[in-house]
């Protein structure tokens, strides 16, 4: 069957924002002027067609990252919905992993918040080439200027306007197109389906003429052709233009602004035309790259974007949908995949059957027999796929870039209420762990309790309304918890011998090891510096597992231990007695000592905090911070707003929403992210110890 559309019409891009910049707004409205979306739903109705989660509605915030086609000029796009909550930046990064181009929405009167700034920069990270919507031109205070001026100042981008705003705030009318140095003004009758052309504004002349010039300089700078016409006095056509700026997009050279009101229906058509003009198609990005399967040393390959190249495709997404159960939203990298066939999960190494494939669109989703590369596809009845895991052909295995996602750094105990409601919570958890890797379960092997762990409290929140919800479990719920951490501050050396005999065969081992802090990060390392076999290499395995066994609970509050080194430097064995396991319970032993004797810490989770507040309230934000033990790290003015950058240890960081609020008339907003391990005071350890000891 031939491809409805060329690969190089193909747009996979995502929005991606600060939390209420307007970034389902504007989904929305691309949805209804691509014709897929009959009704514009507004976010405070909950009828917004990208927010599909009851959760998700209550709380007025896009949790999740769908995939939406729709079609423009020919072209068919790819939406993808980016969270703006700081809680789930992981999904914003799982999501950039497989975009081809983002469009970055900021709010024009906040111009680049805090949260803008952390997708940008991963962007940046994953080379997601970007064009940026200022929107809420309409808004009181919007001031497109000072966004441009931001996006210099914050993020060290370089902004080239595409466009000029026509009017602010309630005179907002259209925009200026530097382009084709042309007027664009939106009727207000037709939800602005239809807007006109109109000669530039005698007002504007100056001020356009003006960035033209910047443009078309920022353009030819890039190609010397272009640059040895443009001295001679020859300004490039429009499709030369168009064309340049494509490039300088595609090379990150530079970041086109373009601006409008979702809001108020204006700005959105050549939104749309910037996507289809200047971000990269799946071919642009070129070939995937990835590696032999279980090869090692690792051993790298690339997959075309191409059909007749081997299949292969990446799962980003996992959700629960009410009419076909369990849903995998999959980028495809290259080749074709048929409904109803078997490929390799070369993550797990096991075989999965794709089930019904899916084209998801605003308000209906169809049914597909086949997909190819460059396509976003929902696949029903994966089994054994997890987010971030490849599927390809089994005869061609690849294993695409895995992802790698942050520590989750607060815990929660759930405790079922009834021996069904455990059956209920165990099928849960573990679709729920499938679906979100940034949320992990264990068990407390002390206590036996079920712990949830994830990135912050409203990510909990979250998992544990749709445990209650969707899955109908009925727990008691502790308090959110810390993750602490312990590790080792000072070397030690240990030498310890295991022996037993009490009749029969005896146990035998003696292992020296010296056990010594590692750098922060830097994890666990072991090594064996044996040599003339005093401890022979069968029983090294019994060294390490001896480490591995005291390693999830430490000395001081039984929090696991990070960062340390061991080595393995002499021992002795029996001939008879020794084993693996005799040398399993001598290391275990000794690390014991090593731990006590190191002088073991307890380390606690630092968060990155940064609050944006009116100025009068400044003086107590910085109080209250300073109370919770944070350290202040400067501040700045955005805007008319003061900017506070703080180090808050997470441990109290709880409930902080509601204190500022409360604090600042619920005017101060905020948003944190993990930042490092730090080792805990020793009044506050001493608290922590006689709670968790
Ligand atoms: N004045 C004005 N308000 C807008 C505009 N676009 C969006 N809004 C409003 O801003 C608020 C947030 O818009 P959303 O589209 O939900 O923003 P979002 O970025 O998707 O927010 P999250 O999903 O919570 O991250 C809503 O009240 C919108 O009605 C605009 O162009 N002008």
């Amino acid at each position: 069957m031939p491809r409805e559309h060329d690969i190089k019409d193909y747009r996979n891009f995502g929005i991606m924002a600060h939390i209420d910049a307007g970034k389902t707004t504007t989904t929305e409205r691309i949805l209804f002027y691509t014709g897929k979306s009959h009704k514009i739903g507004e976010v405070h109705d909950g009828a917004a067609t990208m927010d599909w989660m009851t959760q998700e509605q209550e709380r007025g915030i896009t949790i999740t990252s769908a995939a939406t086609t729709c079609f423009w000029r020919g072209h068919r796009l790819n939406i993808i919905d980016t969270p703006g909550h700081v809680d789930f930046t992981i999904e914003v990064e799982r999501s950039l992993r497989v975009l081809d181009g983002a469009v970055c929405v900021l709010d024009g009167n906040q111009g680049v918040e805090p949260q803008t700034e952390t997708v940008w920069r991963q962007a940046d990270k994953y080379d997601v080439p970007r064009v940026v919507f200022v929107n809420k031109m309409d808004k009181i205070g919007a001031d497109f200027f000072k966004c441009v001026a931001d996006i210099v100042k914050r993020v060290a981008g370089k902004p080239v306007c595409l466009q000029l705003p026509i009017g602010a705030e309630s005179d907002f009318k259209g925009v200026i197109d530097l382009v084709r140095m042309k007027a664009i003004v939106w009727l207000e009758e037709s939800l602005g389906a239809k807007f006109v052309e109109e000669a530039i504004p005698a007002d504007l002349e100056e001020l356009s003429k003006e960035y033209r010039t910047k443009l078309v300089e920022a353009c030819v700078e890039l190609d010397d052709d272009a640059m040895a016409a443009y001295l001679e006095g020859q300004e490039p056509s429009e499709e030369e233009l168009v064309r340049l700026i494509r490039k300088a997009v595609q090379d990150r050279a530079f970041h086109p602004v373009l601006c409008g009101s979702a809001f108020k229906n204006k700005g959105v058509q050549p939104l749309l035309d910037a996507v289809v003009d200047y971000l990269p198609s799946p071919l642009d990005r070129g070939a995937v790259k990835g590696l032999v399967p279980e090869s090692d040393p690792e051993e790298p390959l690339t997959r075309e974007p191409d059909d007749k190249a081997p299949f292969s495709l990446l799962a980003f997404k996992i959700m629960d949908d009410p009419f076909v159960g369990t849903i995998t939203f999959c980028r495809i990298y290259s080749g074709t995949v048929l409904a109803g066939s078997t490929v390799l999960n070369s993550t797990s190494g096991k075989k999965e059957r794709i089930g019904r494939m899916l084209l998801m669109h605003a308000n209906n989703r169809e049914d597909i027999k086949e997909a190819s590369a460059g396509d976003i596809v929902a696949i029903a009845g994966l089994k054994e796929t997890r987010t971030g895991d490849t599927l390809c052909d089994p005869l061609k295995p690849a294993l695409l870039e895995k992802m790698e996602f942050p520590e989750p750094v607060i815990e929660i105990a759930i405790e079922p209420k009834s021996k069904a409601d455990q059956e209920k919570l165990g099928i849960a958890l573990s679709k729920l762990a499938a679906e979100d890797p940034s949320f992990r379960v264990s068990t407390d092997s002390e206590s036996g309790q079920t712990i949830l762990k994830g990135m912050g409290e409203l990510h909990l929140d979250i998992k544990v309304d749709i445990l209650r919800r969707t899955y109908k479990v009925d727990a008691n719920v502790g308090a959110p918890q810390v993750a602490y951490r312990e590790t080792i501050t000072r070397k030690a050396e240990i030498d310890y011998t295991h022996k037993k005999q009490t009749g029969g065969t005896g146990q035998f081992a003696r292992v020296k090891l010296v056990v010594e802090p590692n750098e922060a990060g830097g994890g666990y390392q072991f090594e064996s510096k044996i040599v003339g076999g005093s401890v022979p290499k069968e029983y090294i395995p019994g060294v390490e597992k001896g480490i591995n066994s005291v390693m999830g609970a430490g000395v001081v509050a039984g929090f696991p231990i990070v960062d340390f080194k061991v080595q393995l430097i002499d021992g002795a064995f029996h001939e008879v007695d020794s084993s693996v396991l005799a040398f399993e319970i001598a290391t275990r032993a000794a690390m014991r000592e090593a731990l006590q004797k190191g002088a073991s810490v307890l380390l606690e989770p630092v968060m990155k905090v940064e609050v944006v507040t009116p100025e009068e309230y400044t003086g107590s934000v910085i109080g209250d911070l300073n109370s919770r033990r944070g350290q202040i790290q400067g501040q700045d003015m955005r805007g008319n707003a003061v900017v506070i950058n703080a180090f808050v240890p997470l441990a109290n960081m709880f409930g902080y929403v509601n204190t500022l609020r409360s604090m600042s008339q619920g005017r101060a907003n905020y948003t944190m992210l993990f930042d490092h391990y730090e080792q805990v005071p020793s009044n506050v350890a001493a608290e922590v110890q006689a709670k968790f000891a």
